[in-house]
């Protein structure tokens, strides 16, 4: 009999808790969860103990048979050995921005807490499947794929499923008409500059370019490029339910063995490299998920003016991987 998956989840934070909350409900695998305590004054907290109780009790409530634990963890690393033979690690772990930061403002700080995680996930689940949801993502992805030393086909960072579903939100309200039958892709870094592909995004198989005129269509793109923005500038922090949704897509991909296409970012080199003009490092491109983790780049027709801005795009990721590199190189150097 083929045993229950388990997603461990590290940082049960706002974007962690709502993955964990969500895949509980679904049932699809069991959860376990950790992130470090809080400390206020004298007393020490350990919210993730307590949320991963009060999720049991949810599921008992719901009549879903799903087993989720809880584990209190130190920046340090230590605390990680219930992780032990994980099918997949969600790393939800670090800052979120606060209005009037951008992503890669959080690149120095959550380099560090990445890097000890992964060093716990190599230790304890060393044939995971890794899903890096921590911003800049797609610098934190290229980190995790270092730092680990996993094939490229395990280590995926979450963005453009999310990037797609608000770009599917805002295309659904202008047009009165359901998400459900709207493909939209987003590809390219999880930034301003990302890529929505209008010529293969389409309503009911209609091209999106037929429905939506030039100017409202430019609206709807620089919306969904500041998404994450828009909502940080409304709540203080930034967005999670539709970030935790995009992770469980995923991961149920995996689980389920699905071969889903979805837009994940991914270490391009090689022939898929050379397409997307991408020598070596992660962005954002069309994938089919598996149960292998990702078994096909997909190799997606763009127009002229949609390669400028994919070209715009891998640029900006690059500027922000050579800053990384450096970070990386002093922590193998330190080690
Ligand atoms: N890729 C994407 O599209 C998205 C990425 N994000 C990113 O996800 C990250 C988490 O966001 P939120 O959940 O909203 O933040 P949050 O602050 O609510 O949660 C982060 C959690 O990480 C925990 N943590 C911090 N250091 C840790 C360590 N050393 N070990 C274990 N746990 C640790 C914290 O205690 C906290 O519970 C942020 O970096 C955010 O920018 C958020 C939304 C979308
Ligand atoms: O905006 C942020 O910082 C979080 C994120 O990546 C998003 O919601 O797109």
């Amino acid at each position: 009999m083929a045993m229950r998956k388990v997603v461990s989840i590290v940082g049960a934070g706002n974007v962690g808790e709502h993955v964990a909350s969500l895949i509980a409900t679904k049932g699809f695998a069991d959860i376990r969860l950790f992130d470090i305590p809080r400390k206020d004054g004298d007393k020490v907290f350990e919210p993730v103990k307590g949320k991963a109780l009060d999720m049991k009790q949810m599921v008992a409530a719901m009549d879903v048979d799903t087993k989720i634990d809880g584990f209190t963890v130190t920046p340090e690393g230590e605390g990680y050995e219930p992780m032990v033979d994980s099918d997949i690690v969600v790393i939800t772990a670090g800052f979120p921005r606060r209005p009037g930061m951008s992503r890669e403002d959080l690149l120095e700080a959550n380099i560090r807490i990445l890097s000890t995680i992964i060093a716990r996930v190599r230790q304890y689940a060393p044939n995971s499947i890794l899903i890096i949801v921590t911003n800049p993502v797609d610098i934190m992805t290229y980190a995790a794929f270092k730092l680990s030393g996993f094939p490229a086909s395990r280590v995926i960072g979450m963005a453009g499923v999310l990037d797609s579903a608000r770009f599917k939100t805002f295309i659904a309200e202008e047009l009165r008409v359901s998400p459900k039958d709207i493909h939209a892709y987003v590809i390219g870094g999880h930034g301003d500059e990302m890529v929505p592909l209008i010529s293969i995004s389409n309503v009911g198989g209609i091209p999106l370019k037929d429905l939506i005129p030039k100017d409202k269509l430019s609206e709807l793109i620089e919306r969904t490029r500041f998404g994450g923005g828009e909502i940080v500038n409304l709540m203080g922090t930034s967005a999670y339910y539709a970030p935790a949704a995009a992770v469980v897509d995923m991961v149920e991909a995996l689980v389920t063995n699905s071969r889903r296409i979805l837009p994940c970012s991914v270490y391009l080199d090689g022939e898929a490299g050379e397409y997307y003009g991408v020598k070596g490092f992660c962005v954002g491109v069309p994938v089919k998920l598996g149960a292998n983790g990702v078994e096909e780049i997909i190799k997606v027709p763009m127009l002229e003016e949609e390669r400028q801005m994919w070209n715009r795009s891998v640029e900006s990721v690059k500027r922000s991987i050579e800053i990384a590199e450096v970070m990386l190189g002093e922590k193998s150097t330190s080690k």
